[in-house]
């Protein structure tokens, strides 16, 4: 039950559909059973064609038809067969493909969902969640939700419900026997109910040697050339191997159990036949009951053993897969935000509006007494940290490795919320409508990160190609001074740049950073300066770039060498988590090193 209620919460879709599925997948099943049982009645038939005599309907059929001989007749009925078989078959077909259809699009709406929510999440979540988790999630479980849990689901219930219904019908004919083979589908149920946890078990293992596989490889050639120079590859090939064997142990271990529903039903079924049989015939000496019997085990053999094995199989699945379903609820549950929700309105595409409102800022931004400690942590990074910064200044945060500076430019991107104190613009505090006050903001991190795409779609991020605007773009490439890059290129800004930028120089990436954030003319810009050394003429092409956009911006720069401060207008050196000088460049900087000397 409790299976069923977090599947219907994971779902998306209206009940009513989901039963007309069950239906559908009842459909199903009969079908099956009509394909496979005209053809036994119909040899019969042919073999003894005198048997038709005792059909009454099919008798008389034959005399209305008027045919030459009765050879004729079961060639007609034979011809009657084909027919109804090619079109049960064109009609499972149909069945099959709408039932598969709607379980994948579940899928899809799965991989959105999960996007939505894990997007919506606050920054503080990536800091203690592993990005193989999300990736797992969205990537492979949301699949294995489709074909692990959705279908075999709705395939147990209608093969529940049909088991039933043949039970049913069978208990009309002979009560004995049809209970007898309901005590058979018991008795195979047990060991797979004893078992139940330990196929949990497997599932579980299963799904988190999957995540371990997907780390160590983000490890291994997320720092490929790490791994290259030091020539450690065994070491992330022996995590794999492990991680890869848990897995097919766990993977082997439920594949052979899932081959037992079938051999458990049909050998119980086999020992109660020839067991009836033979007790039938040494304790009663009699024969003539048999017949009945055998032949309501006939029916099962042909109906019975393939629902019941099918359902046993279906719900060893269903248990395996409980830790796919329990992470998907769970991450759902806890994380869902209404904001994340908004997409059921299942519009083809997601539409992009919140990124339009900006905060209006004419005047200065205050911030105010801001403190923050991580999770977890025992001290705050940052303590009671108060500067105003007016329209059109630039500031810059200097200060020890530790100091709190990235600290400081991630609650003022909006990224971590404080502990206490505020960040007000023209005297309103951001946190009322933090997206307008994100959409102020261009932000060019240390390490730039880079789309497995061109330089055009690097630089106008997340905009469709049909809508970026190619003036804006030239004056971005022009401003950050890339236009000699790129005339270079064979395919200018169609130039693939690589994993992460892989085929660019790290000031190359940093001026695509850079040309990104004037794309999206934001009036505030945050540059966290890369920290590894450039050449000195990348170095004065990316200070001039800063100090072009200094005249018409206001900016916050996270200084990691001091000569890229000197066009600041004032300077804040940070320790421990607090400011400790401010002044302009010539007071904490030029006169700061001649105190030190
Ligand atoms: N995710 C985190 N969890 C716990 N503590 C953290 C976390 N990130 C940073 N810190 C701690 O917060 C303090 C300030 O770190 P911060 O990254 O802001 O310094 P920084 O001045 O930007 O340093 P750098 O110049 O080396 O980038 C440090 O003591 C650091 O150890």
């Amino acid at each position: 039950m409790k299976y069923l209620s977090q599947f219907l919460f994971v779902i998306s879709t209206r009940k009513i559909d989901l039963l007309l599925i069950v239906f559908f997948f009842v459909v199903i099943s009969l079908l099956d059973a009509i394909g496979i049982g005209l053809i036994g009645p119909f040899i019969g038939l042919a073999v003894k064609p005198e048997t038709i005599e005792r059909s009454a309907w099919l008798y008389s059929l034959y005399g209305y038809l008027n045919l030459k001989s009765i050879n004729q007749f079961i060639a007609l009925i034979g011809l009657a067969i084909i027919i109804l078989f090619y079109f049960k078959s064109f009609l499972y077909y149909r069945i099959q493909n709408y039932v598969l259809k709607f379980c994948y699009t579940q899928q899809v709406w799965l991989r959105l969902r999960m996007l939505r929510t894990y997007l919506s999440l606050p920054y503080t979540f990536y800091l203690k969640t592993n990005s193989a988790h999300v990736i797992q999630n969205i990537g492979t479980e949301s699949a294995n939700f489709t074909y692990s849990i959705a279908v075999p689901l709705l395939n147990s219930i209608a093969n529940a419900f049909v088991l039933a219904v043949i039970l049913l019908l069978m208990a009309k004919t002979d009560l004995l026997a049809t209970v007898s083979i309901f005590g058979i589908l018991l008795v195979a149920i047990v060991p797979f109910h004893y078992f139940r946890h330990r196929v949990a078990l497997w599932g579980k293992e299963g799904l988190e040697a999957n995540t371990e596989t997907i780390r160590v490889v983000n490890h291994a050639i997320g720092g490929l050339k790490t791994t290259k120079l030091i020539g450690c590859e065994s070491f992330f090939e022996n995590q794999l191997l492990a991680q890869a064997n848990k897995y097919s142990k766990a993977a082997s271990l439920f594949h052979s159990f899932q081959q037992l529903p079938r051999i458990v039903v049909e050998a119980l079924l086999i020992t109660f036949v020839v067991g009836f049989v033979s007790l039938s015939l040494v304790i009663a000496e009699r024969s003539d009951s048999l017949v009945s019997v055998l032949g309501i085990f006939a029916i099962a053999s042909v109906r019975i053993i393939p629902s019941a094995s099918q359902l046993l199989t279906c719900m060893g699945v269903l248990r395996n897969n409980k830790p796919t379903l329990d992470r998907i609820y769970l991450d759902l549950k806890e994380l869902e935000t209404p904001e994340s929700l908004k997409y059921l309105g299942m519009s083809r595409k997601v539409n992009s509006s919140k990124t339009t409102q900006v905060h209006p800022f004419t005047d200065k931004i205050v911030i105010d007494e801001l403190s923050y400690s991580y999770p977890g942590a025992a001290r705050q990074s940052l303590k009671d940290v108060s500067l105003t910064i007016r329209k059109g200044e630039s500031i810059a945060l200097i200060g020890k490795s530790g100091a709190g500076k990235t600290t400081l430019s991630d609650i003022f991107l909006g990224l971590l919320i404080p502990e206490s104190g505020d960040i007000q613009v023209d005297g309103e505090s951001i946190y009322k409508d933090l997206r307008s006050w994100q959409n102020l903001i261009g932000y060019i991190p240390q390490s730039i990160f880079l789309m497995d795409d061109t330089i055009e779609r690097n630089i106008a991020f997340g905009i469709p190609d049909e809508q970026i605007d190619k003036q804006k773009l030239d004056a971005a490439i022009k401003k950050s001074q890339l236009t000699e890059l790129i005339e270079q290129l064979p395919e200018g800004v169609h130039t693939f740049v690589g994993e992460n930028g892989v085929r660019l120089s790290g000031g190359q990436r940093q001026r695509i950073g850079i040309a990104r954030a004037l794309y999206y003319e934001r009036e505030i810009l945050v540059l966290d300066e890369a920290t590894s050394a450039l050449d000195n003429e990348t170095e004065s092409l990316i200070s001039e770039a800063l100090r072009e956009l200094g005249r018409t911006k206001t900016m916050i720069v996270i200084a990691h060498r001091l000569t890229t401060v000197e066009h600041c207008d004032r300077v804040y050196e940070m320790s421990n988590g607090q400011i400790v000088r401010s002044g302009s460049y010539q007071e904490i900087v030029i006169e700061g090193q001649s105190h030190d000397d």
